[in-house]
């Protein structure tokens, strides 16, 4: 009986990869004038010198990461002169983390696990660089989770001033920051500012237009012909929308389609999308919880207790008790509200005569938030 089912040959998906967080797609519209800006910074290091620095900064899935990707990919099958190195900041968090990435990449081997220090790393580091006559382009991406203790100082730091430390080596620095709210330049000390100096190339939101085209093309590539009616399309659309996130669409199209797949059918129903998207929305309360900062946090998982326990949360209320328990003034109080609302995790409803008092609603489940927030 198990045989049978696993090896059961009719599939609805042509190609299943097109649904995988890490697939980077040959057609990648609507973002022409991002590369177009990104590769004009970067291509200085493609004859020696050191590319210009940039801060690209959008909404989650907003395809920042895929244009860096894709452009290191174009560097790397034209050029050995410049090196470029992408470090996802939610893994490697740390300077030490960072410079041993970076080491890796040059020379395909680890660091020692213990007993290295840091001086030596980097003295490493530099000699290939001089060595090999390279110029490195580190891409932080996600840099948002390196300013939680200010690491971000320390690494862009050393980064910038390598050519102070060790005469000779060039290296050109992009940040990827997925929140609105940070202004980097604004969170970094003078010793930084004053030698970054980036660029700044912005990915605004996908219209729902954009959207539909995207996911029809991952439609077309992964899925059979006539699997998925335009109608339920439609649907996915909308849902996607509704989240603001694409990446919701395309797990919600993977999910859909085994849903359909389980029931042993051959094409996928609005009913499908439906049982996928409870699960798939959740994709991107997780992208989103993860661009909070630590005192953001705090206030959610405060708002997701109290409306688990059914209380009507006005913001006075809540406010009072903020302050006892979090200690947060009133400003970064009514900052950190606005935030979350605009990131879609609650909603602000103005109640009374003048419309004054303010109701705040979860856009989730409590529950769902508690178990996202990483913590
Ligand atoms: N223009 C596009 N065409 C096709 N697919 C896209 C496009 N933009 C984004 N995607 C897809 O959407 C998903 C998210 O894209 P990506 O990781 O590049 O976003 P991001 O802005 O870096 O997000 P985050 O800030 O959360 O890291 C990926 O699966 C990517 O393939």
């Amino acid at each position: 009986m198990t045989k049978d089912l696993l090896m059961w040959d009719e599939t609805i998906f042509r190609d299943p990869e097109v649904f995988e967080t890490d697939f980077i797609p040959e057609q990648f519209n609507f973002r022409e004038n991002q590369i177009k800006e990104l590769a004009f910074k970067i291509k200085p290091g493609m004859s020696g010198s050191r590319p210009l620095n940039t801060i690209c900064r959008g909404l989650p899935g907003t395809g920042k990461t895929t244009t860096i990707k894709k452009l290191f990919s174009e560097i790397e099958s034209h050029t050995q002169r410049l090196v470029p190195v992408h470090i996802n900041c939610q893994i490697d968090n740390t300077k030490f983390a960072i410079f041993a990435q970076i080491y890796h990449k040059l020379s395909g081997k680890s660091i020692p696990a213990s007993g290295t220090s840091f001086k030596t790393v980097f003295e490493m580091l530099c000699k290939i660089i001089l060595d090999r006559n390279i110029v490195l382009l580190v891409c932080l991406d996600d840099a948002n989770y390196l300013l939680y203790e200010k690491e971000i100082n320390k690494i862009l730091y050393t980064l910038l001033r390598a050519h102070e430390a060790v005469k000779g080596v060039r290296i050109g620095i992009i940040t990827v920051i997925s929140d609105m709210d940070i202004n980097l330049m604004e969170e970094v000390d003078m010793r930084v500012s004053s030698v970054f100096r980036p660029d700044e190339i912005y990915f605004p939101p996908y219209t729902s237009d954009e959207m539909k085209e995207i996911l029809l093309q991952r439609v077309y590539q992964g899925f059979y012909p006539n699997v998925i009616k335009s109608a339920v399309i439609d649907i996915v659309v909308e849902q996607t929308m509704k989240a603001g996130d694409l990446r919701v669409g395309i797990d919600l199209l993977k999910r859909a389609g085994i849903n359909a797949e389980m029931d042993a059918r051959k094409t996928i129903e609005i009913d499908d999308i439906c049982r996928a998207y409870e699960v798939s929305k959740n994709i991107h309360l997780k992208n989103t919880l993860k661009t909070l900062k630590i005192d953001e946090m705090d206030l959610l998982k405060m708002i997701s207790d109290l409306a688990g326990e059914n209380n009507e949360i006005t913001s006075s209320d809540l406010f009072i008790t903020v302050k006892e328990k979090l200690k947060m003034g009133y400003t970064r109080f009514t900052e950190t509200v606005k935030k979350l609302d605009s990131l879609r995790i609650i909603n602000i409803n103005y109640k009374g005569i003048r419309g004054r008092s303010r109701i705040i609603t979860l856009r989730y489940e409590p529950d769902q938030i508690k178990e996202n927030l990483r913590k």
